[in-house]
């Protein structure tokens, strides 16, 4: 054992941490050391903050697992906990993130030849399959948070079955809550009489239970319930402020408008505080925010300041804050659920599980003791499910169908789920995925496109589409890239100037153009080129967020390149901007939007007279987004790219005007053999 690296790490970590060897989990490195060495399967099961995630790894590094040339992997169900966890671990291992301990999220990999300990999502690991997979690189794969049952992690585990009957050396680590430890032992045992390696069921996976966690947190409800969770979390705020210690709090609200909301009330309540006061310094949380600005919540509270941070369900798990003491919990998260026979992802807003209450505490007491207030009363708490859904039964499963299929796995009905998918998911997936033509008529991959789609970072839709805009019929795949690229911000190249929407909407005017928000994105693309890439003030002037802007111009590199490895490079004819280029003689707007409409016919709807939007089988009515073009203007039938479900509306985002003919032209199975159907 490495003894002399932990005491320098000690030696560095400021004396508030609590040091690593206290950790409960210390206890029990030599037992967890020879549980992984001798079985092929380790559920490690302990409190929150026990030491999971940032001990294991460092114990199997210090341990000799890298030794062979050999990584060791650590998933995570979210890109947040695993640059957050990998800066951590680093830290304690006095090395350079990126050096031996670095993580690679998808369009960001911090990690170099010499990385040794790697942080990743659990989806990217799935890619990475595509290229290993055996997973040879690892010597050692970690799955945290598994009881979160995220669709790529339970994914992840059913294909790590797999590998575990073909190498003998590989080990996997499953971190999970207790509820789930004998479900997952159970799913990777070998059956009664089989042996795998020459191990027995006994002797192929171990539970180990990690007792303690590192500081007590008091948890108290509210005595009657509150109808509006915002405005009492906004209260508790105050509350906790004017009666509680020194401490930063943490609240946790479901979306990003509840978060600007709760912002914007705090905001009139920290007004009318004596300026004699400590200060409050609200800040946002959620997966849109640039990683810059999401990093903000890590620094340390100026002085004199007390830290506010609302976040939604992303901050729910592994992360440490230091510095936080107070958790205040709405008890909602939003949870994507899709409708198979719409094809439309909601999300809903709904109570969390009993798991999730319990993660959210957590992230108190991690360096100093802690409370949790939750806002809801101790009978609802009761009344709570033990645990969330898995992903998988409520999800959209085209990708990982996709991706299980460029795998090998032919038969994905008969994979060997953790929990099986509903057939009806399977069957729309499938289905989907052979109108796009990834797949044939016996639901093998085509090659190339299939295969190609697969392999790009992108959802399906939107990576048939981005492969044919190089199609001569197209020809516009300059065009693509960068409205792709556009497309991963997500909603977020634009921002608000303290709150005035009125301005944003005049910077948005500027770029729109009526063919829709995708040419916008485009024209907006095009336009943050032309004024230089370091130009801040001009994104400033724009309402533009410049570090997203920055990110949509590495996201379009490093697709282009992906398009490159496939032979299809970029074509110097079509990058015109002028959109009078004609080739075929169509003009450009009308190659782009036909082109997307070969990707997201499936997406289609048309406006009706009170503006609203209609799905093409008539009965779900859609709303433009405000960000949209179509907010204002008139339109007739269009293909949207995003959908977001509030409580009462279910919204539309990046839409594009298109002609009814193009969806029978591009999709004639999908719309034609089926008529009835849709
Ligand atoms: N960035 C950090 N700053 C300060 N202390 C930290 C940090 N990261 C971890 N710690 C300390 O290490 C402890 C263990 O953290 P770790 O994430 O390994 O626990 P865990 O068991 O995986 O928790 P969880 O189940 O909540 O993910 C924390 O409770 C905290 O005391």
């Amino acid at each position: 054992m490495a003894d002399d690296e932990e005491d320098i790490s000690i030696g560095r970590i400021p004396e508030l941490y609590k040091p690593p060897a206290l950790l409960p989990i210390a206890q029990l490195r030599d037992q967890l050391l020879y549980a992984i060495e001798t079985h092929p399967v380790t559920i490690v099961v302990g409190e929150t903050g026990s030491g999971k995630t940032t001990q294991i790894p460092k114990f199997l590094f210090q341990a000799g697992w890298c030794n062979k040339g050999q990584q060791i992997a650590v998933t995570q169900p979210r890109r947040i906990a695993a640059t957050s966890v990998a800066a951590r671990v680093a830290e304690e291992l006095n090395t350079q993130l990126g050096q031996q301990v670095g993580y690679s999220i998808r369009f960001e990999d911090v990690t170099s030849a010499n990385t040794q300990v790697k942080f990743v999502t659990d989806g990217l690991l799935l890619r990475e399959m595509l290229v290993d997979p055996l997973l040879k690189r690892y010597s050692v794969v970690m799955v945290d948070e598994a009881h979160e049952r995220s669709l790529s992690s339970d994914i992840l585990l059913g294909l790590l079955k797999k590998v575990l009957r073909k190498r003998e050396d590989l080990r996997i680590v499953v971190s999970s809550a207790t509820l789930e430890a004998e479900r997952f032992l159970e799913y990777f045992n070998p059956d009664a009489e089989e042996k795998v390696f020459g191990k027995t069921r006994e002797e192929y996976g171990r539970i180990i239970g990690i007792e303690g966690r590192t500081f007590p947190v008091e948890v108290q409800y509210l005595l009657e319930p509150t109808n509006n969770y915002v405005e009492t979390a906004v209260d508790a705020v105050m509350s906790v402020h004017e009666n509680e210690g020194e401490g930063d709090i943490l609240v946790f609200l479901t979306g990003r408008e509840e978060i600007d909301d709760a912002i914007d009330l705090l905001g009139d309540r920290i007004a009318d505080l004596p300026s004699t006061s400590q200060r409050l310094m609200p800040l946002p949380l959620y997966a849109g925010l640039p990683t810059e600005d999401q990093n903000l919540v890590f620094r340390k509270s100026p002085p004199n300041t007390r830290k506010v941070i609302f976040s939604t369900n992303i901050a729910e798990a592994s992360i440490t804050i230091d510095g936080i003491v107070f958790v205040l919990d709405s008890g909602y998260v939003k949870l994507r659920n899709y409708d198979a026979r719409l094809g439309i992802e909601n999300l809903n807003v709904v109570p969390v599980s009993k798991a999730s209450a319990t993660q959210r505490a957590g992230r108190a007491g991690r360096t100093r003791p802690g409370k949790c207030f939750r806002l809801y009363t101790e009978t609802a708490f009761e009344r709570l499910e033990e645990a969330t859904f898995p992903e998988i039964q409520r999800s959209n499963l085209a990708p990982v169908v996709l991706q299980l299929l460029n795998l090998g796995i032919t038969n994905v009905v008969r994979f060997d789920y953790l929990s099986p998918p509903p057939s009806s998911l399977i069957t729309r997936a499938l289905d989907l995925l052979y109108s796009l033509g990834a797949l044939d008529a016996n639901a093998r991959l085509t090659k190339p496109l299939g295969a190609r789609m697969a392999e790009l970072p992108l959802e399906p839709m939107l990576s048939k589409a981005l492969l044919q805009a190089a199609n001569p019929e197209f020809g516009c795949l300059s065009e693509m890239l960068s409205i792709a690229a556009m497309m991963t911000l997500q909603g977020n190249a634009f921002v608000s100037h303290d709150g005035n929407k009125k301005q944003l909407d005049n910077a948005r005017r500027k770029f729109a153009v009526e063919e829709g928000d995708h040419l916008t994105l485009y024209n907006v693309y095009e336009a943050f080129v032309k004024s230089g890439i370091q130009n801040v003030q001009w994104c400033h002037q724009n309402h533009l967020n410049h570090k997203n802007m920055v990110k949509a111009v590495s996201v379009r590199k490093q697709l282009a390149a992906y398009l490159d490895r496939f032979g299809v490079k970029e074509n110097a004819l079509t990058s015109s901007s002028s959109g009078v280029l004609r080739v075929g003689g169509l003009p450009l707007a009308e190659r782009v939007r036909r082109c997307l409409t070969t990707g997201f016919f499936a997406h289609a709807a048309r406006m009706k007279s009170d503006g609203s939007f209609t799905t093409v089988d008539g009965k779900t009515t859609l709303w433009a987004h405000p960000s949209s073009v179509f907010f204002h203007r008139k339109a007739d039938w269009v293909i949207y790219t995003e959908i977001l479900s509030t409580r009462d509306k279910i919204y539309i985002r990046d839409l594009s005007t298109v002609s009814m003919d193009w969806l029978t032209e591009y999709a004639p199975e999908y719309y034609k053999v089926k008529e009835g159907r849709r």
